[in-house]
């Protein structure tokens, strides 16, 4: 449970107002870094901010940490924030980098020492901290800088890339601990990263951001079932959805996916007749082979293998045409673990909701049930 004070129940923690930030660049043009975002937090949530390198995330977090100056747009953040800076000072111990804060502040140095003991234990540092940053692995380097910023006991924690220097193993356990050790202190946090993963298992809210903009916003599996357009879709699939360029018919059997060589058809799903041969993008989730019980299916052959270990990731020519938003190439990813070869002719079986259909801008195109006929 999230310990929030009660004293801000129903408040906002965080709030940007039609947040901008442009920087002018050398050469006389101007580069957009955030545009227009809006957004509230409420107290103890954790809210990701996802996206891909130079979408604006390390421009928003620092406005929202006051380091930068918006264009235009307000934000107003409660009074006692406190972003993770990775640097520790290399001559100070790991106790006295983590009591910095406090000491700063004229803490008496008994209290100085039982807090830093305490949120050392919280952030699992307790026995490093009589060493020097020098000897501390990336990881640990990591929960010390946390525990630096958390000493003082935020209100708000902004955190940037964190994990980005970190080993996969450690990245997955400092996924879970900083989420409880925020939780269990009831700090709002912020968090920036372009790691599809870590919004996916650490948000309470992810704000998935294009260009300084923000694509969409709502907990992470409501935003993965539901996306709003191609680029969310994209960016939160993994392994990768698959993008064909396709073509509607909407008859009374259903709605019918053209691909070119072979089409899909939707019994139970239903648009407008005025969607009929547009022009569409078809997203397809990594499909499992043998799943059974699909209404739809599509045959190809195996172009490569990936052996992930676990399961294979394979790549399948269905003879589509590749989508303006995807790769070069027209592929279906199938996930399986039975042995393949490279040629081997698959049937795969598609169930509706493995399919996303959307328009010409890239905006998803949402079924209606059969008896919400429109048209
Ligand atoms: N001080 C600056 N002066 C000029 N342009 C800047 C400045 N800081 C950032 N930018 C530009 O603003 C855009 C957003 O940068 P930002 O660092 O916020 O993105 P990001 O999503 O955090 O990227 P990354 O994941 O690579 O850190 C980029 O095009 C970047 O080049």
């Amino acid at each position: 449970m999230t310990a929030i004070d009660p004293h801000y129940e129903g408040m906002v923690a965080i709030s940007a107002r039609a947040l901008t930030k442009i920087y002018d660049d050398d050469g006389g043009g101007a580069t957009v870094a955030v545009d227009g975002i809006t957004l509230d937090v409420a107290p103890g949530e954790f809210v990701v901010v996802v996206g891909p390198t130079g979408c604006g995330k390390s421009t928003f977090l620092r406005l929202i940490a006051g380091l930068v100056v918006p264009t235009s747009g307000e934000v107003t953040v409660y009074k006692d924030v406190s972003l993770v800076s990775p640097s520790l000072y290399p001559h100070l111990s790991v106790a006295q980098n983590i009591g910095f804060p406090l000491r700063a502040h004229s803490w008496p140095a008994g209290e100085v020492a039982a807090r830093v003991l305490e949120i050392a234990t919280r952030v699992g540092v307790a026995e490093l901290l009589n060493r020097f940053p020098e000897h501390l692995s990336g990881g640990q380097r990591q929960r010390v800088s946390i525990a630096r910023a958390l000493v003082r006991r935020p209100q708000v924690l902004l955190l940037d890339e964190p994990l980005s220097n970190v080993d996969a193993g450690t990245r997955a356990a400092l996924r879970g601990e900083i989420v409880t050790v925020t939780r269990e202190l009831g700090v709002t946090t912020l968090y920036v990263t372009h790691d599809r993963t870590e919004a996916m298992t650490m948000a309470d809210r992810v704000v998935v951001l294009r260009d300084g903009a923000v694509q969409q916003v709502g907990p992470p599996h409501d935003v993965y079932a539901d996306p709003d357009d191609v680029f969310v879709a994209t960016f939160l699939s993994a392994p990768p959805i698959s993008l064909l360029a396709g073509a509607l018919q909407v008859t009374d059997a259903g709605v019918v996916v053209d691909l070119g060589s072979q089409a899909l058809t939707l019994p139970s799903a239903s648009l407008p007749a005025s969607f009929g041969n547009a022009r569409v993008t078809v997203a397809i989730r990594p499909l499992l082979l043998f799943a059974s019980g699909r209404p739809m299916s599509l045959t190809g052959k195996v172009h490569s293998i990936e052996n992930l270990g676990h399961e294979l990731l394979v790549l399948v020519e269905v003879g589509g045409v590749p989508s303006l938003f995807g790769p070069a190439a027209a592929f279906l990813s199938v996930r399986a673990t039975a042995p393949l070869s490279v040629g081997d002719a698959l049937t795969v079986g598609v169930g509706v909701d493995d399919l996303l259909l959307f328009d010409g801008a890239g905006k998803r195109i949402r079924f209606g049930a059969p008896l919400d006929r429109i048209s």
